[in-house]
């Protein structure tokens, strides 16, 4: 059952998406109606935070039981399951006053857990933030100043306050209340005063510190550095096989391709890309401590990187020609432009579809310009440098990521669109 509206997005990535779900073996398979509820759940799904948030234990550095109890010390979360090498920790909520009452949460917790939690009530005074910012409240991130855009007028630190996500963008920026359609994510306590959150210069830091939110969502921010903990779901959903080509078009710090290239068992290419050259040596270093010789990394911008021009081509490295590998992974920065939140342009996803041969039969390109070409490519040395402890981000201070997709999200729905 839906607690938020479904997700919104720009039209042409809302048209794209409809027509790779409603696509014409889908729907001989399944029926229309049957594909175009699977459509709408997704929608639903995505303006929703997900049940549990699984992280996979880099078991070369410690054993999966010995993560689990320092997670559990660590986040002082009751309930952490396993699965092989997998740990899953449930997203609790939504914390409103009568669980039996209200619409489902995606995962219910046992009684004792919800009566420790309480319920949530929303309180009188209000402050409203960007829908991105509401999103990384409901992942469990505090409201970091830049993403309020509403507060009473005498806020001042210690005050309690709802916070609403402006899940429509209507709200103008320094507004004392705001009418329009905004969701509630929970309560907390303001660290400012609304002159601070609103001064001529940058502000910074946290505005309202999250102590009650809607739903109880585990934040990674900081958590155990030395254990890495990469995320998982991407990985399997993208399923890639011994021997397959798999290209990474976002690959720093190399977490998601080192998870491909185990899946693969180190058997056929993962060719890693990033456009930040002093990234690279953490892809590397990653792939070589675990091991993995078929990962290929190149500094490169992945934008730039198919070609059909034979002149461009190399006997390797990027640029590839169209409909070079059997499975394509992006897994976007969340800052940028295109798809609210998640940074996923046009291009981009008209790049993958250039990669990908039977992506291109299901659905129409977004953009028929065929990304500029280049012939810059740096392979990296093969001798590792020590692994990198920068870790696969998590949502941290509310970056204006949202109460839409994350990026996360968005590499599992490429990676989707190439499964099916
Ligand atoms: C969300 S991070 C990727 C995390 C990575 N998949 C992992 O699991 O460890 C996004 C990465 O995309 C890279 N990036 C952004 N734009 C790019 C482009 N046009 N080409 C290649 N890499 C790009 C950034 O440098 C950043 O390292």
């Amino acid at each position: 059952m839906s607690v938020f509206p479904p997700i919104s997005m720009k039209p042409e990535v809302h048209q794209y998406l409809e027509q790779v779900f409603l696509n014409q073996e889908l729907v001989e398979a399944l029926g229309l109606p049957e594909a175009e509820r699977r459509f709408r759940r997704l929608l639903v799904c995505l303006s929703h935070p997900p049940g549990f948030t699984c992280v996979r234990t880099s078991t070369h550095l410690a054993a999966r039981e010995e993560v689990h109890r320092r997670l559990e010390e660590e986040l002082q979360q009751v309930e952490i399951y396993t699965f092989n090498y997998v740990l899953l920790l449930p997203v609790v909520g939504p914390r409103y006053p009568d669980p039996a009452s209200t619409p489902g949460p995606p995962h219910r917790p046992s009684p004792h857990i919800w009566r420790e939690l309480g319920s949530v009530v929303p309180q009188r005074s209000e402050v409203v933030v960007g829908a991105q910012c509401g999103s990384a409240v409901l992942r469990g991130a505090h409201v970091f100043a830049p993403g309020i855009l509403a507060t009473p007028k005498f806020l001042k630190p210690g005050d309690v306050v709802s916070v609403f996500s402006d899940v429509d963008g209507r709200c103008t920026r320094g507004a004392l209340r705001f009418q329009g359609n905004k969701e509630f994510v929970g309560n907390g306590v303001s660290e400012m005063h609304r002159a601070a959150i609103f001064g001529q210069e940058p502000v910074k830091g946290i505005g309202v510190r999250m102590t009650e939110p809607l739903y109880q969502s585990p934040s990674f921010d900081g958590v155990l550095p030395s254990l890495n903990l990469p995320s998982v779901v991407v990985g399997h959903v993208l399923g890639p096989l011994p021997g397959d080509r798999v290209l990474d078009m976002c690959a720093a710090p190399g977490g998601k391709t080192c998870h491909l290239a185990g899946l693969m068992d180190n058997k056929g290419e993962v060719v890693a890309l990033d456009r930040i050259r002093n990234k690279m040596a953490a892809i590397s270093g990653n792939a070589a401590v675990l091991g993995l010789t078929c990962v290929t990394p190149y500094c490169f911008n992945s934008t730039k990187a198919v070609s059909s021009d034979p002149a461009m081509l190399h006997s390797e490295g990027p640029p590839y020609p169209p409909e070079s590998f059997d499975r394509v992974l992006l897994d976007a920065p969340c800052s940028g432009l295109g798809l609210p939140g998640a940074g996923l342009t046009p291009d981009q996803l008209t790049l993958v579809q250039r990669f990908h041969p039977e992506l291109s039969n299901k659905a129409p390109p977004i953009s028929a310009e065929a990304p500029p070409h280049s012939t810059e490519a740096t392979p990296l040395p093969t001798e590792a440098p020590p692994i990198s402890r920068e870790a696969v981000p998590h949502p941290t201070e509310a970056p204006p990521l949202s109460h839409r997709a994350d990026t996360d999200t968005i590499g599992f729905f490429i990676a989707k669109f190439l499964k099916n």
